[in-house]
C-alpha cells in the first residue's frame, strides 16, 4: 500500500533531554510539504557533533529532538515543487544545504547557504513546523537532517541524489566526517604540491584531511594526536610523521616550528580544543601559514592568540562541511570513491543496529572508533 501523502509510523532514536541516552520510540513522520522530501534512511553514521549536542553543550541544542546528520537513504516521496530528486533516488542528507540562489550561494566564496539556516538552527522545517510527533508531542529536527529516524523529512535543498552503484552504508559517511576533512584540505585550504601540513587530531575528520593533503601532493604531512594508537591510522592514510605532544618537552607549536624550518604552510584543528586551535595557528609559518579550524568547541569556549601572530602574516580561518557544496560536489566525491581515488570503507571500525545506537555513542568515546555505521532498517 502506498505511503505517499500519508503519515508514516516508524522507529527513531529520540533524545528527550540533554545528557540522557537516546530512547527508541515509535514516531509519526508527516508527509512532505512543498519543497520537502521524505527519505527512508538506510544507514547513518554517528558524529561527535551529535554527541556534543546530546551532551547539552551546544548553544543551539534543544529537546526533544531526533539527532543524526550523516545519513543515506532512498526518497520515499516528495512534496509539491520538488524537481532535484524523485522517489526511488538514492540520496544523502545535507546539513549544509545548497539553494543556488541566496547571497551566500551566489557569492562563489562559501558553501554556507543562508536560505533555511534560521529555521534549521531552531530545529524546524522552513515553514516553522516539525514533521515529527511522538506520544502527542512535536519532536525537533536536527541540522536539517535528523537521520536517527527510519524516515525523515528534509528541505529539497538539503538533499543530493547519488548513483545507486555506491553502497549506502558508505555514502552516509560522505554526509559529514569524510567530506569535512577532505574538503578542508582540498577546497578550503587548497593545499599546494610540496607544501608542509600539520593535522591536529586523527579521528575521521583528521584522517580525511590527510587524504586531501595526499591528493594535493603535500610534502610533509605531520599528524599530532595525544593517542599514540592513532600513529598507525595516520600512516595508513598517508601521514609522513606522527607526534604525540605529551611525549615532547616543549609546547607543540615550538617543536613544530623547529622541525619545519619556521613553521607549517597549513595546519588543521580536528579536535575542537581551543588550546589546540591556538597551537595550530602558532605552528604556522610567518608570512603565509594558514590554520583551518574544523573542530567544534563547546559553548562559552573562546580562541585567543597574540594579534602579532596575525600581524606577521599567519591566517586563521575555518570551515563547515569542508567548504564543499553538497549538491554540486558530492556526486564527484562518490565517483572518486567508486574509482578507488577516495578511501571510505577504511573509516568503518564499528557497526550497530538502530536498537544499539547508544552503544555507537559509547564506542565513539573509546579511542579506537573512527566511525560507527548504524543500520536503520534491521533493528
Ligand atoms: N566543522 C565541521 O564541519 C565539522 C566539525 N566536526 C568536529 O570535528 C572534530 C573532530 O571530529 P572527529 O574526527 O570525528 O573526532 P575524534 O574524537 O574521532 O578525533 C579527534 C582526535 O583528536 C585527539 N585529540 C584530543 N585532544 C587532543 C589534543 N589536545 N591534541 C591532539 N590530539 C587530540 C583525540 O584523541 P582522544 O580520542 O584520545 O581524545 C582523537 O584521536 C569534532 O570536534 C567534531 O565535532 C565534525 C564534522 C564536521
Ligand atoms: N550549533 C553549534 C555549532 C555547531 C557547528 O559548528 N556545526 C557545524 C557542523 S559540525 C558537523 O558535524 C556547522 O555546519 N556549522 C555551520 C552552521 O551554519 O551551523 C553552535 O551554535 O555553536
Ligand atoms: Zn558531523
Ligand atoms: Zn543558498
Amino acid at each position: 500500500m502506498s505511503t505517499v501523502g500519508k503519515t508514516i509510523t516508524c522507529k527513531a532514536a529520540v533524545a528527550w533531554e540533554a545528557g540522557k541516552p537516546l530512547s527508541i520510540e515509535d514516531i509519526e513522520v508527516g508527509a512532505p510539504k512543498a519543497h520537502e522530501v521524505r527519505i527512508q534512511i538506510y544507514y547513518t553514521g554517528v558524529c561527535h557533533t551529535d554527541a556534543y549536542t546530546l551532551s547539552g553543550k551546544d548553544p543551539e541544542g534543544a529537546f526533544p529532538v531526533v539527532l543524526g546528520h550523516e545519513g543515506a537513504g532512498i526518497v520515499e516521496s516528495v512534496g509539491e515543487g520538488v524537481t532535484n530528486v524523485k522517489p526511488g533516488d538514492h540520496v544523502v542528507a545535507l546539513y549544509t544545504p545548497e539553494c543556488r540562489e541566496c547571497k551566500f550561494c551566489k557569492s562563489g566564496k562559501t558553501n554556507l547557504c543562508g536560505k533555511i539556516r534560521a529555521t534549521q538552527g531552531k530545529g524546524v522545517m522552513p515553514d516553522g513546523t516539525s514533521r515529527f510527533k511522538c506520544k502527542g508531542k512535536d519532536l525537533l529536527h536536527f541540522m536539517g537532517c535528523s537521520t536517527f529516524s527510519q524516515y525523515t523529512v528534509v528541505a529539497d535543498i538539503s538533499v543530493v541524489a547519488l548513483t545507486d552503484k555506491a553502497p549506502m552504508d558508505r555514502t552516509c559517511l560522505l554526509g559529514c566526517g569524510i567530506t569535512t576533512g577532505y574538503g578542508a584540505a582540498v577546497v578550503t585550504a587548497g593545499v599546494e604540491k610540496g607544501s608542509n601540513v600539520a593535522i591536529f587530531g586523527a579521528g575521521c575528520v583528521g584522517l580525511s584531511v590527510i587524504q586531501g593533503a595526499v591528493k594535493n601532493g603535500a610534502g610533509r604531512i605531520i599528524v599530532v594526536d595525544v593517542n599514540s594508537k592513532k600513529e598507525e591510522w595516520a600512516k595508513k592514510f598517508g601521514a609522513t610523521e606522527f607526534i604525540n605532544p605529551t611525549t615532547i618537552d616543549k609546547p607543540i607549536q615550538e617543536y613544530l616550528v623547529d622541525i619545519t624550518d619556521g613553521g607549517l604552510d597549513y595546519t588543521f584543528d580536528c579536535t575542537g580544543n581551543v588550546g589546540v586551535m591556538r597551537a595550530a595557528l602558532e605552528a604556522c609559518h610567518k608570512g603565509w601559514g594558514e590554520s583551518i579550524v574544523i573542530g567544534v568547541a563547546a559553548a562559552g569556549q573562546e580562541i585567543s592568540t597574540r594579534p602579532f601572530q596575525l600581524v606577521t602574516g599567519r591566517v586563521w580561518k575555518g570551515c563547515a562541511f569542508g567548504g564543499i557544496k553538497g549538491r554540486t560536489q558530492l556526486p564527484d566525491l562518490v565517483d572518486d570513491y567508486l574509482t578507488g581515488k577516495l578511501k571510505v570503507d577504511e573509516f568503518i571500525t564499528h557497526r550497530k543496529n538502530l536498537n544499539g545506537i547508544n552503544e555507537a555513542f559509547d564506542v565513539m568515546h573509546e579511542g579506537d572508533c573512527i566511525r560507527c555505521v548504524v543500520d536503520m532498517v534491521n533493528l
